[in-house]
């Protein structure tokens, strides 16, 4: 971070932007653990006033985002003790809303990293990324989408007796990611309140397994350990009635080569994890067995985007100087 600001007689302005991707979460057993950061993104831009009011707002550009975008900037102008400056958001947005794809996470990491940039900014010391995690989950409810939109790549967040850990997980170059969602939205609230309070042992049981299997077939691309990890009987079962056709798309995945098939987050979006060359064919499966249960949102190919986000400064003006 090279600005610095200088009062002047009219407040200073400083011009920021960042791009945070999309993600995808749970990946079967991985249940508010996993996130894996997609490249479809949300670029979220930042007119910040040293002008002493303290306003967070938008351009009216977010949609459904508005108030988390806002609430996470004030976060991060809190953490970095600059609650006093006023920033103005605008989003151009091509992460599908209310999908599964991590886009209000995604609007959590944008708005802490705007905020303690623009906070950073001024007082000459940078936040260290980690220090947002704890803001990041509680302003998200679950840790997976936001603390990979945050630092990028697979993420694993645990949470230890000293606060959050975030653990790197290794995703094998042969392995491609195939999405399709419906034009329906499925808040992630409504996705939870489905869950159960408690499953049968053998479900519990079995879980752990499979999750050992994905982490370690995320790893080396075998095949095999992937097929058997991307197996969830925690949220899955309960999430798919919720979403016309998933069922038959999963299954039809799988049978065109998919290694697994699962929702995306708590949905609507359905995600096949299989050979990379196949991503394309496997997310016009997807979607085509959508489209044949009702209208269809949107379907491709993504990749996984390892690059953390990084805030950068457009321009950096006082009055004089503009
Ligand atoms: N029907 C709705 N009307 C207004 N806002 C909504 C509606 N559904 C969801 N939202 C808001 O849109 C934002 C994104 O929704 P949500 O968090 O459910 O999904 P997501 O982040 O895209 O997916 P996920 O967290 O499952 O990966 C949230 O801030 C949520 O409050
Ligand atoms: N882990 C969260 C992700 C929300 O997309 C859930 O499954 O509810």
């Amino acid at each position: 971070m090279s600005a610095t600001w200088n009062r002047s007689t009219s407040p200073p302005r400083l011009d920021l932007s960042v791009r945070v991707p999309a993600s995808t979460s749970n990946l079967g057993p991985g249940f508010d653990l996993l996130g894996l950061c997609l490249d479809l993104f949300a670029t979220v831009t930042a007119e910040v006033r040293d002008d002493g009011l303290g306003r967070v707002e938008t351009d009216g550009s977010a949609g459904w985002l508005e108030n988390v975008l806002i609430e996470s900037a004030r976060a991060g102008l809190e953490l970095g003790a600059a609650p006093d400056l006023s920033m103005r958001l605008g989003l151009s947005n091509e992460i599908p809303v209310a999908r599964g794809l991590g886009s209000s996470g995604a609007a959590v990491a944008a708005g802490l990293l705007l905020g303690a940039t623009a906070a950073g900014t001024r007082s000459q010391a940078e936040l260290e990324r980690s220090a947002l995690v704890d803001a990041a989950v509680e302003l998200e409810g679950h840790p997976d989408n936001a603390v990979a939109a945050l630092f990028g790549g697979c993420r694993l967040s645990l949470r230890t007796a000293t606060g959050w850990r975030v653990v790197h997980q290794t995703v094998h170059p042969s392995i491609g990611f195939a999405l399709a969602w419906p034009e329906a939205p499925l808040a992630t609230a409504r996705a939870r309140a489905v869950l159960p309070e408690q499953v049968p042992f053998a479900a519990a049981a079995d879980n752990p397994r499979r999750l050992a299997a994905l982490l370690a077939g995320l790893c080396t691309g075998d095949v095999q350990l992937l097929t058997h990890g991307l197996v969830d009987h925690l949220h899955e079962p309960w999430r798919l009635p919720l979403i016309a056709g998933a069922a038959e798309a999963l299954a039809a995945a799988r049978a065109a080569g998919a290694f697994g098939a699962t929702l995306s987050g708590s949905g609507s979006t359905l995600v096949a994890v299989g050979p990379v060359d196949r991503a394309p064919h496997l997310a016009r499966v997807l979607g085509d067995e959508l489209a044949r249960h009702g209208a269809l949102g949107g379907a491709r190919a993504a990749a996984l985007v390892e690059d953390a986000p990084r805030v950068e400064v457009v321009r950096s003006r006082d009055g004089s100087a503009w």
